[in-house]
This record gives structure tokens, sequence and C-alpha cells, in this order.
């Protein structure tokens, strides 16, 4: 009996893990599909409207305007010029996140499955977006090649100023590890943002009881919502300074300020 429960629990394992990939795929050309056909091509607003609207009646993977809209904050207030995406899937994000960087602004977003990256890349360009880059990857092979690199724009001494991560739970904490071991995080200032999607706290606790167990060492927990949680790392200043960063201190703020401006 014994043996059967678990043959019974293999195949149900399996099954699930088949129907999750053919309904991942599914998901991708039929959301591409009712974006492309239904939104008008180089308005931005429209394709995101569109995006809405087809999760209204079908389920979606793209993080929707709540999730948008904290999004939007953190890169109004962040105003990044090299930004990086974890999981493009059709682009939602990426388009969300380009509509608000400035003109030199410039994103790289990473997507594992070829399909997902080239449908995506696609909604891109129907944005209107030219610049971005999708690289077609896992995240844990992108990040070292990211290194070699040369950026668009290499002021402030490269590294991207925001990174959002909506790819798999599991490897938030291996690629900000990764990250900010290869120096791909701008040293004098980067939100990390990491999409909790389940809005379980244990698939945030990893990463989470890291960044306390180094609070004041080059980052700390920003902003914790129940779908999203912002990191700030920042290197410069907290080395010499051994102090706090991304707090709301007066000192912790003044250090923010000027890791913006050297970012710039
Ligand atoms: C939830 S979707 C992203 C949705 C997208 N951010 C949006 O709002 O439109 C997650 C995507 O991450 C991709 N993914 C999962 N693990 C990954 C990894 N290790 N590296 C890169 N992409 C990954 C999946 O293929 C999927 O397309």
């Amino acid at each position: 009996r014994r043996c059967r429960v678990k043959v019974s629990s293999l195949c149900r394992r399996a099954l699930n893990w088949a129907l999750g990939l053919v309904q991942g795929r599914a998901c991708v050309r039929s959301t591409h599909a009712f974006v492309f056909s239904n939104c008008t091509h180089g308005k931005v607003d429209s394709v995101l409207q569109t995006f809405d609207l087809y999760a209204e009646t079908r389920p979606s993977l793209s993080i929707g305007p709540e999730t948008g809209e904290a999004l939007d904050d953190v890169v109004r207030r962040v105003r990044p010029s090299r930004a990086l995406e974890l999981g493009t899937h059709c682009g939602y994000s990426s388009v969300r996140l380009l509509r608000l960087l400035p003109p030199a602004g410039r994103l790289i977003t990473v997507e594992l499955d070829p399909l997902a990256a080239e449908l995506g890349e696609e909604i891109i360009l129907v944005a209107g977006f030219k610049h971005s880059q999708v690289l077609t990857s896992p995240s844990a092979e992108a990040i070292p090649a990211l290194r070699s690199r040369p950026g668009p724009d290499q002021r402030g001494g490269g590294g991207f100023e925001l990174v959002l991560m909506d790819h798999d739970p599991r490897q938030y904490l291996p690629d900000l590890l990764a990250l900010e071991r290869d120096e791909l995080l701008c040293r004098s200032g980067c939100s990390v943002l990491l999409v909790n999607r389940r809005r379980r706290a244990e698939d945030l606790g990893e990463v989470l009881d890291h960044i306390r167990a180094r609070a004041g060492r080059c980052c700390s927990i920003r902003t914790e919502l129940p779908f999203m949680v912002e990191i700030f790392y920042q290197k410069e200043n907290t080395e010499t300074e051994g102090r706090s960063v991304g707090g709301t201190s007066e000192v912790g703020m003044k250090l923010f300020r000027l890791g913006r401006a050297r970012c710039g």
C-alpha cells in the first residue's frame, strides 16, 4: 500500500509538472496573441491596458496593475539609467519599466523560455521600445555573462541601479549573491525588487533572512509589501563609515541622495 501511495504521489507530481509546462506555454502564446491583435501599436498605455483587459478574464502571469503601480513608484524614485529584469514572460513588466526610464535609460531582461523571450521581445517592440535587450537564458547563466557585456552607459562605474526579480523565488538569493559577486549592482545605490506572487512570507524567507542578518552592511530592506519587497543595496560610504543604508534616518537619507547623485 505504501508503494502504491508513493507511485500515485509521483504520478500526480509529474502530471502537475507537465500541466504547468503546457499551461505556461499556452498562457504566453494566448497573452501575446490577444495583446498583439487588440492594442494600438506604438502606444504604450494601450499595450498595458490590453494586458490588463486580458487578465480580467483569463489566467495571466503579468504582474498586473497593483504590483505594477508599486513598481512605477520605485522606478520614479530611483530613476535608473540601467535596469535589469529577471523573468520577462510576455513583456508586461518590461514595458511598464521601460516607459518610465529616462531617454538614455536601458533595460536588460532575462528569460529562460525561448518562446516567451521571443514573444516578450515582440511586445516590447510593439510598445515602441527598440533599445532593450532580451537575453534567452536561465538567470544563473545570464548573470556571469552580463559582467563582460559592455553596458550601454558606463557612467558611475557601471552596475544596475534597479533590478526586478520576478522569475523563480528559489533563485532570488543565489541570483542576488551572484549579482553582488560580479559587481553588477551599482555601488552607490541599487534597489532590488523581489516580487512575491503567492504572497507567502516563506517564499521570500531565505533571501530576507539573509538581508536581515547583514542589515547595516551594504544592504537593508527598504519596503516590505505583501506582493513585493524592496531591498536597497549600497556599497560606497557604508564600507568606510559602517552605517546603516536605505533607512529613514537623516544620515541614511543623506547617503542615499549622495549615492543617487553619483550614480547619475
Ligand atoms: C511570472 S513570469 C514573469 C512575468 C513578467 N515579469 C510580467 O509581469 O509580465 C516568470 C517568468 O520567469 C521565467 N523564469 C523562471 N525561472 C527563470 C530563470 N531561472 N531564469 C530566467 N527566467 C526564468 C519563466 O519562464 C516566466 O516566463
